[in-house]
């Protein structure tokens, strides 16, 4: 099996039959043997992306001070501003051992309570805005549009690759709790830094959107042959990959593969500042993934499997 990351392109689906059918072929591959790809042919366009990360650069500048004014209550809530050290991954998907936290700060974004959607022990909470830069909330909100719109693509594209009904991956994310992520590695003028700067872990949900800066000490995806590879975005690629829900819904047919975030090598480090943006496509919480019949794994409900991860994120956080 290659020790490649593939890259898609998505242009033109559903545009015709024997085109879709192509790009559903090769997604089904990558699903099964890597777990991430890359996709160009998109319809994200490259000024939101950049206007987004040049207000989180500005967002990570200011004083702390500033930046702890956004932070989130706590608890199951994930809104707000985490600072430095405040989110352990790898305790989410290896809770039986002891992990350092990421050397990462961030924000997060999700679904506010509307009309007609029950806030759900807090799955559906307001944002939290900051003051500064201006700029931000449009970028967000603009962006946050455009990866609900390139999901919902994604997510019709598993289904023709898995030949499953549409509607039942779209049904389970009508009330979906995806959450949009601004992430923030500092440099560090440390000597002897951890070999990670963000834990090896499997995202929550569907399908997830990515992409970064191509600062050193980027993303690594642990393929089945063992090695961990880089997994580098290209300016206009976004990298995808799937949650703990696709491997159950298919029953293992695809892997949710573990990835992590490496310490920039020593000579770069001073410089390494990176920043990532990322889109967590989740299904609804009380949605139940079940793929039929003989299941791999006891049912649950998303939102459960969702709380579970995230708590034991938090419980080895080292933030003030
Ligand atoms: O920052 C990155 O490149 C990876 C972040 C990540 O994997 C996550 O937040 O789940
Ligand atoms: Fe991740």
């Amino acid at each position: 099996m290659p020790d490649a990351i593939p890259v898609i392109d998505i242009g033109q689906y559903g545009t015709d039959s024997a085109r879709s059918a192509a790009i559903a072929t090769e997604t089904d591959r990558a699903c099964r043997e890597t777990g991430f790809f890359l996709i160009t042919g998109h319809d994200v366009p490259k000024s939101d992306t950049a206007t987004l990360f040049s207000e989180a650069r500005q967002f990570f500048r200011l004083p702390t001070e500033q930046k702890l004014k956004s932070r989130g209550p706590g608890g199951h809530i994930a809104r707000g501003y985490t600072p430095f050290r405040g989110e352990t991954l790898a305790a989410g998907t290896s809770p039986d051992t002891t992990h350092t936290p990421d050397l990462k700060e961030m924000l997060d974004f999700g679904p506010e309570p509307a009309d007609g959607i029950t806030p759900d022990n807090g799955f559906f909470a307001p944002d939290i805005w900051p003051e500064q830069p201006a700029g931000l909330k449009p970028a967000i909100q603009a962006y946050t549009r455009h990866m609900s719109t390139l999901a919902t693509t994604l997510l019709r594209i598993f289904a023709e690759t898995l030949n499953v009904p549409e509607h039942i991956f779209l049904n389970a994310h009508r009330r979906n709790i995806s959450a949009l992520r601004l992430i923030c590695y500092p440099e560090s003028d440390s000597p002897s830094p951890a070999p990670t700067r963000g834990g090896a872990h499997t995202d929550y949900g569907s399908l997830t959107i990515l992409t970064a800066d191509n600062a050193t000490g980027g993303l690594q995806a642990k393929l089945r042959s063992g090695n961990w590879v880089d997994v580098i975005p290209q300016p206009g690629q976004f990298a995808i990959n799937i949650g703990d829900i696709m491997p159950v819904w298919t029953n293992d047919r695809w892997v949710s593969t573990p990835h992590r975030v490496i310490a920039a090598p020593a000579s770069d480090r001073a410089r390494s500042r990176r920043h990532s943006i990322v889109f967590f496509h989740q299904p609804d919480p009380d949605a139940i993934i079940a793929p039929g019949d003989t299941p791999h794994y006891p049912p649950t409900t998303y939102g459960d499997h969702w709380r579970r991860k995230w708590l034991a994120t938090r419980q080895q956080s080292a933030a003030p």
